[in-house]
């Protein structure tokens, strides 16, 4: 599905968190967001999974108005792994990851075979088979991560919005989790989702998002390519690092390694 975020600004308290911001991602592209601490990157995402309202502009899937539909419409379409997630009860790992076919799930119908055969696959799919009869809260923090992951994957979203989804998890994680979410992981129908992700590692984004958009101070200051868009100029200006650029001996990959600014 396509997402098109257009001049969306977030007000809180007189402050502008998020301006005018402009986001497209076409169908099946992992689209990167990154940005310094404080930035607006979740500000911003927490709008497109509906956490909290635009004080104006639009958010738009295939067309249609993310606010003008249902919870449970929007929730078809879209699934969201949040930065804070707010669990607070002591769900078990099966509860939570079947919490993600409600939405497909008539009022009051019990769960199907077939959603439990879902739910099952999305735990093997972040290998967390193991951890189904745990209560969530014992978990640990990567642990929960891929619970969540699992219980969003399991939600068949034509749309996966993730902020910061390599939290908590060590660096084979990160990787097996960025391969699974941008690794044109099926969703419904063998349709890869869209993916819009916020990621602090530029060396990852940069490796596993089809279009990279920069936010600084509230506001896109760049889009388009990775290695087009992460320049020295921009990571000294917007992140204020020095950046130098190596290629991986096996694959050619473009790397960045970071110092400090001298200026700083
Ligand atoms: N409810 C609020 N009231 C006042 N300020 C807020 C509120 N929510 C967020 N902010 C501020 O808005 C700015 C953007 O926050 P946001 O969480 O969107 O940034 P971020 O780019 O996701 O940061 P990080 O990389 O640290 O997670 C921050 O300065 C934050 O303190």
């Amino acid at each position: 599905m396509r997402v098109e975020i257009d001049e969306l600004t977030v007000r809180v308290a007189g402050a502008r968190l998020v301006r005018e911001v402009s986001l497209h991602a076409e169908p099946g592209a992992v689209v990167g967001l990154v940005g310094p601490n404080g930035s607006g990157k979740s500000s911003l995402l927490r709008c497109v999974y509906r956490a909290s309202r635009p004080s104006s502009g639009t958010v738009r899937v295939d067309g249609a108005d993310l606010f003008a539909m249902s919870p449970k419409e929007g929730a078809r379409r879209l699934a969201a792994l949040p930065q804070e997630t707010g669990a607070e009860f002591d769900f078990t790992v099966d509860e939570v990851v079947a919490m993600g076919r409600m939405p497909h799930q008539r009022a009051a119908a019990r769960a199907s075979a077939e959603d439990a055969e879902k739910c099952l696959a999305a735990l093997r799919r972040v290998r967390a088979e193991h951890l189904r009869d745990r209560g969530f809260l014992s978990l640990s923090g990567g642990e929960k991560q891929r619970v969540l992951i699992a219980r969003a994957l399991a939600q068949e979203p034509r749309v996966l919005v993730l902020d910061e989804p390599t939290n908590h998890l060590d660096i084979a994680q990160q990787l097996e989790v960025l391969h699974l979410v941008g690794g044109r992981a099926g969703g419904p129908g063998g349709v890869a989702p869209t993916v819009l992700t916020a990621l602090h590692d530029l060396n990852l984004a940069a490796g596993h998002c089809d279009v990279l958009y920069v936010i600084a101070r509230g506001a896109i200051v760049a889009s388009g390519a990775p290695m087009e868009v992460l320049t020295g100029e921009l990571l000294a200006e917007v992140f204020g690092v020095r950046a130098h650029r190596v290629r991986h001996p096996e694959t050619g990959a473009v790397q960045l390694l970071f110092d400090r600014l001298a200026t700083r």
